[in-house]
């Protein structure tokens, strides 16, 4: 891999908190420009230490990132709550990170037209996040995040708290925008199924301490449709992300040393 197609890397790196808890210990990652990567792994295996270690909200004990050469590393970080101020409106939401950035008002207004639609939320600028459902104000979150343009989106378990029917159609609304944008996508979920759906790649992660276990390419075509999700291919990747988690929650002395080859893992899918 060239340093020209990597959009960061992370080597090496440790994280311990102040408390004394071992977040991440030697962890190596590298995403490459224009990926979606999924890391998932149990709870407090360190999934959002990674997002927020490489969004730079926070130091790393030892290690470090690297960004590529190409890679213009604008970040927009989109978290499980939607965490809307609930006294202003829907443009007024997504205004906030341009008011911060001082940007003119005419650049303001059409910004904030274009991150709307991206979401599917047209008509509702003027209404209130009480006057919404739980995608929608996802949507507005979201709408948010890619009102600034960024490169690249970290997205912490977006779609957590929805129900399976919601987020269903985000995950396909958010892979659509993916393919129009080309954005590089880290995404932290529990979920197997939106993590074999949406990802190029899933990197199973590991807790006590915080590790790389596995590192699965999901190897079919986008766009990605409802049908994929019925699909055999679909189902064995499901199965092959199952056993990595179980082996996952594993206490460490029973897990071999080395991360699991990502071919390995490939090859047996049949
Ligand atoms: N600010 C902090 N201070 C102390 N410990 C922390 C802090 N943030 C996280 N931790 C601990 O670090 C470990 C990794 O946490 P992290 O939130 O990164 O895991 P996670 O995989 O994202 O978990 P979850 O899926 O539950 O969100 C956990 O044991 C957690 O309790």
């Amino acid at each position: 891999m060239t340093s020209a197609n990597v959009a960061f890397t992370l080597s090496n790196v440790s994280k311990t908190y102040s408390n004394g808890t071992i977040a991440l210990q030697d962890l190596n990652l590298t995403v490459k420009d224009g990926e979606f990567v999924s890391l998932l792994g149990p709870s407090g295996c360190g999934k959002s230490t990674v997002l927020r270690l490489v969004a730079g909200l926070g130091q790393m004990s030892t290690g470090q990132l690297e960004w590529g050469d190409a890679f213009r590393h604008k970040l927009a970080f989109v978290f499980q709550e939607a965490a809307l101020m609930p006294w202003a409106t829907v443009e007024d939401n997504v205004r906030l990170p341009l008011k911060l950035a001082g940007m003119s008002k005419p650049l303001v207004k059409q910004a904030i037209a274009e991150a709307l639609a991206l979401v599917d939320l047209q008509g509702f600028e003027k209404s209130y996040p009480r006057e919404l459902s739980g995608g929608m104000k996802m949507r507005v979150s979201i709408a948010r995040s890619l009102v600034t343009h960024p490169d690249m989106l970290l997205m912490d378990e977006p779609f957590g708290a929805l129900d399976e029917m919601t987020r269903s159609r985000l995950n396909s609304d958010l892979l659509n925008l993916w393919q129009q944008k080309l954005w590089t996508v880290v995404f932290v979920t529990h979920n197997i199924y939106e993590a074999v759906y949406l990802s190029n790649r899933v990197v199973v992660m590991a807790a006590r301490p915080g590790r790389v276990v596995a590192d699965i390419p999901i190897d079919a075509p986008y766009p990605r449709e409802d049908n994929f999700r019925t699909s055999p291919l679909f189902t064995s990747y499901c199965r092959q992300l199952s056993d990595a988690l179980a082996e996952a929650t594993q206490s460490p002395a029973e897990l071999s040393t080395e991360p699991r080859s990502r071919y390995d893992v490939v090859n047996s899918i049949a």
